[in-house]
């Protein structure tokens, strides 16, 4: 499969990068500081892309690939990749789903546990000195609250497939006033399901609590205005960033790639 051309579109964990550059002869987009360069030297050589939730292929990319089969990427969501035209013209999509549903649980919660009992500011206090000054304020308790979680289950992903658009800004204005002050808001789905806007301001005016985010509308650009808060918690998409499950999810990339190229089912298609 050494001669199969493979184009890389970001950085991926270095384990994946190596094994697809052992049974591949692969491109990395951003060796070419032109990508319409890249498009006209090599563009006719691709048969396979691999990405990540963050960097898809979109309409104009797939369009200049003439050969391209698959695309293969290494995380659960797909958003970032034209499955539209990939129906039309019968390129497969493959994701990573499941392996790493426990690492985004296991970081929600340390985010919840983040957020109410301020772990982060705590931290902060200790290495400023501050504690000497006197005790820190207390925080809130997680036991016992209740928590609302707004996903994509089987249903949802239906109903999500039909409808696009009904997940964008789906905490709005009405959702946040719902939590209220003492209410916090987590997200470690997509940036584009908050009113980022709306959000900012309800915490700048006290209307909520506070926020735990692991996802922006503008990655890897974060507003301003929630640097200075004390009341947030910010993160840099990690959910799945583990050696461990990174491991995994690039397992599940090279199987899907090899199954598509021995002609077998593959391991997890989206399309
Ligand atoms: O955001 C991460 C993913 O979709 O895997």
């Amino acid at each position: 499969m050494g001669s199969i051309g493979v184009l890389l579109l970001s950085q991926v964990a270095p384990y994946l990068e190596q094994e697809l550059n052992k049974r591949y002869n692969l491109f990395r987009l951003w060796d070419y500081p032109k990508k319409s360069h890249f498009l006209t030297q090599h563009g006719a050589s691709i048969r396979a892309v691999v990405g990540r939730s963050t960097s898809g292929a979109d309409s104009e990319l797939i369009d200049a690939l003439p050969n391209l089969e698959i695309i293969s990427s290494s995380g659960v969501g797909v958003d970032k990749i034209d499955l539209i035209k990939c129906k039309e013209k019968g390129i497969r999509v493959t994701n990573t789903p499941d392996v790493l549903t426990d690492e985004v649980a296991d970081l929600t919660i340390g985010l919840i546990l983040a957020l109410l009992r301020r772990i982060c500011e705590c931290d902060r206090y200790v290495r400023s000195g501050n504690w000497k000054r006197g005790d820190y304020k207390l925080t809130s308790k997680f036991s016992g609250k209740t928590v609302g979680i707004i996903g994509l289950g089987r249903i949802g992903t239906a109903i999500a497939k039909r409808a696009e658009e009904e997940t964008h800004h789906i905490i709005n204005r009405e959702v946040i006033s719902a939590l209220g002050p003492k209410g916090f808001l987590i997200n470690i789905g997509r940036g584009k399901h908050v009113d980022e806007p709306e959000l900012i301001s309800a915490l700048l005016e006290g209307r909520l609590g506070g926020a735990g985010l692991d996802v922006f509308e503008n990655e890897p650009h974060v507003p301003e205005e929630l640097l200075g808060l004390e009341n947030v918690v910010l993160l840099p998409h990690i959910g799945s960033a583990t050696v461990e499950t990174r491991t995994v999810m690039a397992d599940l990339v090279l199987g899907n790639l090899e199954a598509h190229f021995l002609g077998k089912p593959l391991l997890t298609p989206f399309i």
